[in-house]
């Protein structure tokens, strides 16, 4: 009798299966004409089922809804991955937010960590200009509320499972993702005949619904029934609003309320804010000093923002960093375990190392939403550069391990056009965190986003253009 397996409240059904990192079947060899009308049948669940996006092709996508859409890119048959891998990603999931948590209350461990990332990255530097007022005001956000995704990749090599990032604003997906889960079991249960796999062992994914509850209960805690959520999103949305909106339409009660078009706002959901071309002037820094000034609850706020940079990550690799935020000495090991090697450019040892292998390394600036990062003998120009230069621009950046995950035949679906091809995955866990006080209310693993992309892009992002959405096939 299979017996269910809890992982964070995923259900798995344990089986006699091997643990291999294949499903067991070559996409590449099944036979043409199935191929094809899976290919077909997957592409009319998308449609039925709202796996969907706006067509860039199209001119009214974004602008009426309904009108210029798209199957979101997907890959046609889940992406095996190993069980242990799976929970020990589950388990890791909590103690990320609650470290979140902890660094986002050290404000000069913040500031003084993009002390010298200050002085060179505007943009950043603008963040915590916004941060250090919140300082020096001492405002205290009692209602936190963290919507993250830790992403990983598997490293063939050591089998280490190994953290790329850590979103803290904007996670991409967690609608999508549920879908891609659905499709592939629905796929499975469909050929199971043909392909013989268990679609049980596709774990159950839940983001969306998780995500929504979180932002439901932050409401709840703000204790306004008259109070909204608002979503605050990039140009040419509806319903939502821009930054330049909220400058326009935005005041701040004497008791702190943020009201925007009349109406007073309990929680902010930032799926935007995130970059650069966010602020495209000073009404958008206005917008989100005034959102943060107020008593909304701020997903994220400026502190939970500023924990999520690269920069931080690096600092929180080095020795003795992670024993200042957590004490429990099996926490602190299960989240070092996954640490990559992470180093500032200030290690010259490291800046010599990549120079002469660059290919082993990857680049990173302060920045989110992928197409940002530099690799190969581009990290070796751009060093011998900053090098000759001696500027302090190095401080923008830093400089990690790249990671090599196994490669895997999959059938990749975009624009209805079907492409098989070699892949590498990166594995992103939800996780909410919702605390009052001293009261934590949330703090849960919140399903997963697969990634897969052609092993030969160098960057992931779905948004971007680089990936597919995938799911996963507990091996
Ligand atoms: N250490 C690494 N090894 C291999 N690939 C990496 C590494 N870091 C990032 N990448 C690739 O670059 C993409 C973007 O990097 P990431 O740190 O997630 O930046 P962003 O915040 O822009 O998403 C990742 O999705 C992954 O495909
Ligand atoms: N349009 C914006 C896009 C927001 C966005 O790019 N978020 C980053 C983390 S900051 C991210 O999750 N990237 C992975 C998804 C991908 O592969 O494209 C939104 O959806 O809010
Ligand atoms: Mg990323």
């Amino acid at each position: 009798m299979a017996q269910a397996l809890k992982c964070g409240g995923v259900e798995a059904m344990e089986t006699q299966q091997e643990n291999s990192m294949s499903l067991g079947i070559d996409p590449h060899k099944i036979d043409p004409q199935l191929l094809q009308k899976m290919e077909y049948d997957a592409l009319v669940w998308s449609s039925l089922h709202g796996l969907l996006v706006g067509d860039t092709n199209s001119q009214s996508s974004g602008r009426v809804p309904g009108v210029g859409l798209v199957h979101a890119p997907f890959s046609l048959l889940p992406m095996p991955f190993p069980e242990n891998h799976w929970k020990q990603a589950c388990q890791i999931a909590p103690i990320f937010n609650e470290l979140v948590d902890r660094v986002s209350l050290d404000g000069k461990f913040l500031q003084d960590s993009l002390s010298r990332t200050k002085k060179v990255d505007a943009f950043t530097s603008r963040l915590l200009e916004i941060h250090s007022k919140m300082l020096d005001a001492n405002k205290k956000e009692e209602i936190r509320l963290g919507l993250h995704r830790s992403d990983y990749m598997l490293d063939e090599q050591t089998k280490l499972l190994l953290q790329i990032e850590l979103n803290t604003i904007s996670s991409s997906f967690p609608g999508l993702s549920s879908l891609v889960s659905e499709l592939h079991r629905s796929l499975l249960h469909q050929y199971k005949q043909h392909l013989a796999l268990n679609p049980e062992r596709i774990p159950q994914n839940n983001s969306v619904t998780q995500f929504a509850e979180a932002l439901s209960k932050a409401w709840s805690e703000y204790n306004n029934p008259r109070a909204v959520v608002m979503v605050v999103v990039q140009t040419e949305e509806r319903n939502m609003k821009t930054l330049s909106e909220i400058d326009a339409l935005g005041e701040l009660l004497p008791d702190g309320t943020l009201v925007v078009d009349g109406e007073a706002v309990a929680v902010v959901y930032f799926r935007a804010g995130y970059a650069p071309s966010d602020y495209p002037s000073e009404s958008e820094w206005r917008a989100r000093l005034l959102m943060e000034q107020s008593s909304a609850i701020k997903c994220p706020s400026i502190a939970y923002h500023l924990a999520g940079t690269k920069k931080i990550q690096q600092e929180l690799a080095k020795p003795n960093v992670l024993e200042r935020f957590l004490e429990n000495k099996d926490d602190i090991a299960k989240v070092r375990k996954c640490f990559a090697g992470l180093w500032s450019l200030e290690d010259s040892n490291i800046v010599k190392d990549a120079i002469e292998k660059p290919g082993l390394y990857v680049m990173k600036p302060q920045r989110e939403g992928g197409g940002n990062n530099i690799y190969g003998d581009d990290v070796r120009e751009t060093l011998r550069r900053m090098e000759k230069e001696g500027s302090d621009e190095d401080a923008a950046y830093i400089l990690m391990q790249r990671i090599f995950p196994t490669l895997s035949p999959a059938v990749l679906m975009r624009q209805g056009i079907s492409r098989k091809d070699h892949v590498i995955s990166e594995l992103g866990v939800y996780a909410a965190y919702l605390r009052n006080k001293t009261k934590v209310i949330m703090n849960e693993e919140c399903g997963y986003l697969m990634r897969t992309k052609v092993s030969s892009s160098n960057e992931g992002g779905v948004a971007a253009g680089f990936a597919v959405l995938d799911s996963i096939y507990l091996v």
